[in-house]
């Protein structure tokens, strides 16, 4: 997929102000810092699209970019950000996951994951959750580019297993670098896939 334009469209802190869910949408989710909006950044190629920070939990609201005129990526807050208050969290919680409950137009959530890192509870809990709500999604290993493939592939088995303990199969897997600009085109071509047999889904309005 050619990327002709990438906007930003709004911020929400409030699931019935999104745009009407009239256009397929990508939720990009995962813990605070594992580098969603430098993904986004990346796929969209445009540097300041997202915010981007060293500071975990720069991303604080639902932040729709509307892509080509006809798709949605959706950068959301960070998960488990540990200094994050325990109300901040639960907040957190709620509002996400009532987000990703009840978008009708979600078309997959794409889920990232610190290819550095062993496979972490928070993450695997959050795939099985989605897995309970019958979610579409796949696994999106980050920041490729600070270790050897070799170790990369290690994680990624590792990430595989742990979730094999709950599901019949993994997810589809991609690996990426925003540094690098490594994984785009199989993202881009995989949500390609997707949005060409989309369909306008029945939505209530909320006024
Ligand atoms: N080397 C390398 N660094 C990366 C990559 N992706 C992100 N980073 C760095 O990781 C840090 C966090 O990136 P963000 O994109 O802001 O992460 P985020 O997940 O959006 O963070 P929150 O919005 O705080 O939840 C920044 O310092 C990025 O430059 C990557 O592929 N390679
Ligand atoms: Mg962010």
């Amino acid at each position: 997929m050619i990327i002709k334009s990438a906007d930003f469209i709004c911020s929400n802190t409030q699931v019935s102000k999104l745009p009407p869910p009239v256009k397929p949408e990508y939720a990009f989710i995962g813990r605070s810092n594992v580098g969603k909006s430098s993904l986004i950044n990346m796929l969209t190629g445009k540097k300041g699209l997202a915010k981007t920070s060293q500071t975990p939990g720069k991303t604080q609201l639902i932040n729709h970019f509307l892509v080509n005129e006809n798709w949605y990526i959706v950068d959301l807050p960070g998960y488990g950000y540990a200094r994050a208050s325990k109300t901040k969290k639960a907040d957190w919680n709620k509002f996400i996951q009532m987000y990703l409950d009840k978008r009708e137009s979600l078309q997959c959530v794409m889920v990232l994951i610190d290819s550095r890192l062993e496979p972490q509870k928070i993450d695997v809990e959050f795939c099985n959750w989605l897995g309970e709500k019958g979610l579409s999604f796949v696994l999106v290993f980050t920041k490729a580019d600070k270790q050897s493939s070799l170790k990369t592939d290690q994680s990624v088995a590792k990430f595989k297993k742990a979730l094999l303990e709950t599901f019949d199969e993994v997810p589809q897997i991609f690996v990426t670098s925003a540094e690098l600009h490594a994984g785009r085109d199989e993202i881009l071509s995989f949500i390609s896939g997707i949005n060409q047999d989309f369909e306008i889904p029945d939505y209530k309005t909320f006024d």
